[in-house]
């Protein structure tokens, strides 16, 4: 048995000698996070939970939290972290893999603290997609994936919480040095060359 220090919490809080290797895929609205993520799960053994798209299925089970979650993502504002941890909780049992990139989370301090505390996990390495307002704004408005909150409204409201209190969660983990920020304003192609790199060889898929 290893030392109780070496052990981290599983999905349920639980102490467990299992390690496993979560990265945080940060940044703005429609910085290209699930595109990319996509393609990493195509070429590398991790699993994909998307705090967005989980909280979106929950709306559509039409679970009782569905209404807050619903008006909560409307304003663009972030769900208390109790609700957002469960679900990933959840996704992450149900995987059974012990690799995970998380996308959209931690969202602001109470995300992160509160995932930490629960689940006793530091990540491994946080991706930031790096990408001008501009650009994220272009892409979001012409994403046409339905979603309620791509629209100009509601994207300016996500840039400022954005902004506000989800940078200063980069900049936390920037001075734990755990921060690969890449370029997000280059085509889907360039910026997977420079996230293969980040990945490298170690956890590639078999052909
Ligand atoms: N490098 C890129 N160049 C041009 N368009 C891109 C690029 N990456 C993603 N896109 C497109 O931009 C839109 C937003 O991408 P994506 O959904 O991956 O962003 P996201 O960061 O997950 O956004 P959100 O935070 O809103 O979920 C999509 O329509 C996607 O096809
Ligand atoms: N940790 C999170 C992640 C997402 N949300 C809500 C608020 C976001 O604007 C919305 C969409 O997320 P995305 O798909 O853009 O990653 O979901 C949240 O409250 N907490
Ligand atoms: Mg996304």
């Amino acid at each position: 048995m290893g030392s109780v220090e070496a052990a981290n919490k599983d999905a349920n809080g639980s102490l467990t000698e299992k390690n496993p290797t979560v990265v945080f895929v940060l940044g703005g609205p429609g910085s290209g996070k699930g595109t990319q993520c996509a393609n990493i799960v195509d070429n590398f053994q991790y699993t994909h939970l998307s705090a967005g798209d989980l909280l979106r299925a929950e709306i559509k089970s039409g679970s009782e939290n569905g209404t807050m979650i619903q008006n909560m993502i409307k304003e663009g504002k972030i769900v208390p972290s109790e609700v957002t941890i469960k679900l990933l909780q959840k996704a992450m049992k149900e995987s059974g893999n012990d690799k995970f990139l998380i996308d959209g989370f931690p969202r602001n301090e109470e995300n992160r603290a509160a995932f930490e505390k629960v689940t006793g996990i530091e990540p491994a390495f946080v991706l930031f997609f790096d990408c001008p307002e501009e650009e994220m704004e272009r892409r979001l408005l012409s994403r046409n994936q339905g979603r309620e909150d791509d629209n100009i409204e509601t994207i300016r409201k996500r840039f400022k919480v954005f902004l506000e209190s989800s940078l200063p969660v980069i900049n936390y983990y920037d001075a734990k040095g755990k921060v690969r920020k890449i370029n997000a304003a280059r085509s889907v192609e360039e910026v997977f060359e420079t996230v293969k790199g980040i990945f490298g060889p170690k956890n590639e898929k078999a052909e």
